[in-house]
Order: structure tokens, then sequence, then C-alpha cells
């Protein structure tokens, strides 16, 4: 006979509920009340589907009103009298833009992992997180070019902010120590971003292993550190794909298939049921062509089909600054309502969310697409 399970009193039941509900950790909590944190788990689970009704539904949603929320709204309030105190104009777009300031995640102090840092989006994306504060472990295969970054950043924005290390990510050994790495060097990883990717439809292996195999892994690493529910903290991944992960491209059917496979394995684990009890949010940044090194050595050669499409294709509509699409990682790293989220990033139209299809499982064709966030 295995051990009888203990049981528990419903007064201690709601104590564990509301103490959850206040902010208390699913570890802390498992300590105070002296059970594992799965029986705490499952108590918080039951408490949250117990006969659910419609009207149950609403008080359930409205309980997920965190205490931030509320903060913020204070906060909010606050700002707009004093305003009114000193006479000022308040428009209702000035109140929007206030909103948002102050609904944005802080990055101030939060610690990040990054693949792919030495140069191009990666290192765009480094520069915009440590000038909001937050702080950057990024690795990268290319040790030359990860030092003379992080000695040009370290510069700019001091020496205990921002450390490279070296790794190439398609090695299992080397990839889990660099995550290590940040881990012991930030104390925590709050947001990883998956970034590192090449193009050479010479090479399909090589292609999965790097865009895809590392994007997996990376993002496998991240959750079981960042899961609540395991005693992390909460977090956000990010995973690099491209628009070539939503639309098919002559000249690139392996990138393509590469990133592809990044939507797919991002956006469904961000619909897992036990989302909100792990505390990670998952999305995916899909940009258009824009100009980095990769870019440049992709057209220098043979590596994708029909080269001269695709200058033609950049003649004719011009390519994105890195900066562009660096902004937009930040825009998703801030928006702490997106899970699921893929943010499309083109010259034509800027950063704007894909709206959200709903596939009947019976088949596709007849989709239902939706406005989220
Ligand atoms: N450039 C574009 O037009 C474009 C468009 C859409 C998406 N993307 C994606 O954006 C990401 C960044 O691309 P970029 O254009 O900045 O490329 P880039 O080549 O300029 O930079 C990528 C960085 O990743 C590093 N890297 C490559 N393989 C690695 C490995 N195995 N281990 C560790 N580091 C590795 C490189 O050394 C380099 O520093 C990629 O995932 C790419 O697929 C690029
Ligand atoms: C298209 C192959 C060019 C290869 C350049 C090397 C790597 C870049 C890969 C990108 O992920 C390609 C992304 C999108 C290309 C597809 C459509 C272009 C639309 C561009 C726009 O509106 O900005």
């Amino acid at each position: 006979m295995g051990p009888k399970k203990k049981m528990m009193s419903i007064e201690l039941k709601s104590e564990i509920v509301e103490k959850h509900e206040q902010g208390v950790r699913v570890i802390d909590l498992a300590r105070m009340y002296g059970c594992s944190t799965s029986m705490i788990c499952s108590e918080l689970k039951q408490e949250l589907i117990k006969g659910t009704t419609p009207a149950r539904g609403v008080t359930i949603i409205s309980k997920l009103r965190t205490s931030l929320h509320e903060k913020m709204e204070k906060l909010l309030i606050v700002w707009v009298t004093e305003k009114q105190l000193q006479g000022g104009t308040l428009t209702q777009s000035i109140m929007w833009e206030k909103a948002r300031a102050i609904y944005v995640m802080d990055l101030r102090g939060k610690s990040v992992f990054l693949t792919g840092g030495a140069r191009g989006l990666g290192r765009g994306i480094v520069e915009e997180l440590l000038s909001l504060g937050a702080k950057v472990l990024f690795c990268d295969v290319n040790v030359e070019q990860g030092r003379v970054t992080e000695v040009e950043l370290q510069k700019q924005y001091g020496a205990d902010v921002v450390f490279f290390q070296e790794a190439d990510v398609s090695d299992e050994e080397q990839h889990k120590a660099a995550f290590a790495a940040a881990v012991s060097k930030l104390g925590v990883v709050d947001i990883c971003v998956n970034n590192a990717g090449i193009s050479d439809e010479n090479s399909w292996e090589k292609v999965l292993e790097v865009n895809t195999g590392a994007y997996i892994r990376g993002s496998l690493l991240a959750l079981k550190h960042m899961r609540r529910d395991l005693g992390g903290c909460g977090g956000v991944i990010i995973n690099v794909a491209s628009l070539l992960g939503l639309m098919p491209m002559a000249t690139s059917p392996v990138y393509a298939a590469s990133k592809h496979a990044v939507v797919g394995f991002t956006t469904s684990w961000a619909m897992s049921p036990d989302q909100k009890e792990h505390g990670v949010r998952w999305c995916c940044l899909c940009p258009g062509i824009f100009n980095s090194e990769l870019l440049q050595e992709t057209l220098n050669s043979n590596r994708v089909y029909h080269v001269q499409d695709v200058q033609q294709y950049l003649q004719d509509h011009g390519v994105m600054p890195v900066s562009q699409v660096a902004q937009a990682v930040i825009k998703l790293i801030q928006d702490p309502d997106n899970n699921g989220a893929i943010l499309e990033v083109s010259l034509a139209k800027g950063a704007r969310y894909r709206r959200r299809q709903i596939v009947d499982r019976d088949g596709v064709s007849d989709l239902v697409v939706v406005d989220t966030y």
C-alpha cells in the first residue's frame, strides 16, 4: 500500500488559495503547510475548475486579476489626479499612453539569456535590453566577435550588466553550460531569447539543428528553470522565427521548414492548460528581411535558390534596419498579456500581432480568425 494521502480541511484549502492569490509561491506554500508542491498545485487547480458556470467563470477571471493590475490602476489614478490638480490638459490618448507606460513590463534589473548575441539582431536586442536597465548574458559560436561585442557593451553600460559566453547551441553540452552560466552570473533567468540562426539550403541537417533543435532545447531549459509550480519565478520565452515561419518561399525550403517548426512549437506550448501555474509566457517574432550580416552573407553565396530574385526584391522594396526589429522584440517582452502571440514585422507594415486562427480540429479549411491582444 502506498503512503496515505494527507487530507486537507476546506478552511485550510481556502487559506492556501488566498495566500497564492496574494502572491505566495507554490514552493513556499508547500513548505508552510508541510506538503508537496504537486499537492498544492492540484488543490489550486481543483479550486479553479470546480463547478464552473458562466457566472463562476466571470468570478474566476476577475480573480486572475493580479495585485499587479490593481497597483497599476492605483498609480494611474494618482497620476491623473496630480495632473488635474496642476491644471494640465488630459486627453484620452495621453491617458492611454501613460496607462501603457505603467502597464508594460519593467525591465530594470530583469535577467536575460540570449543566443547569437555577438552581432546582427541578437546584438541589437541586447543593446535595447541594456538601455532599459536589464542584465544580459549572451552566447555565440563566434568567439572573436562575441568578445568584441562584450567589451563594447560593457564600456557603454557597465561591466556587471552584460556578459559573453562562448557556445555553439547546436551542441547540447555547450548550450546547457551557457544557460547555467547565465543562472550563475545573473542569479536567475527571467527572459530567454532564442535568436541564433543560420540560412543554408545546402546543409539541411545543420539548419534544423541550429534553427529548430536548439530553439526547442533552449525553450525547455528555460521552462524548467522558470516554472512557478517547480519553485521558479515565471518568465518569458521569445523565439525569433521569421515571416518564413508563416509563409512558403521558393528560395529557402529548409529554412522555412525550420522556422515553421519554431512557430508550431512555441504556440503549442503557449496553449498548455497548465500555463497559468507555470507562469511562463511564450511568444514568436516573425520578421521580414532586415539588414544583418546574415543577409549580406546569404546574398553573396549559393546558400539560397534564385538569389537574384531576392536581390531584385530588396532593390524594389528596401530592407528593414536591425533596430526596428530589435524594438519589436522589446514590445513582445513588455506586453504582459500576449502569451501565444506571433508578432510580424515588415518594412511595409511595421510590427503587427498576427490575428489568431481558431482551427477546427476536423480540418483547417474553415478558419475562424479572431482579433487578440
Ligand atoms: N536577417 C534577416 O533578414 C532575418 C529575417 C527574419 C528572421 N531572421 C532570424 O533572426 C535571427 C538573427 O539573424 P541575424 O540576421 O541577426 O543573423 P546574424 O548571422 O547576423 O547573427 C546571428 C548570430 O548567431 C550566431 N550563431 C549562429 N549559429 C550559432 C550557433 N550554432 N551557436 C551560437 N551562435 C550561433 C552567429 O555567430 C551570429 O552572431 C536568426 O534566427 C534568423 O533566422 C533573420
Ligand atoms: C528570403 C531569403 C533571403 C535570405 C536572407 C537570409 C536570411 C533571412 C531570412 C529571413 O528570415 C527571411 C524573411 C522573410 C522573407 C520573406 C518575405 C519578404 C517580405 C519582406 C518585407 O516585407 O519586409
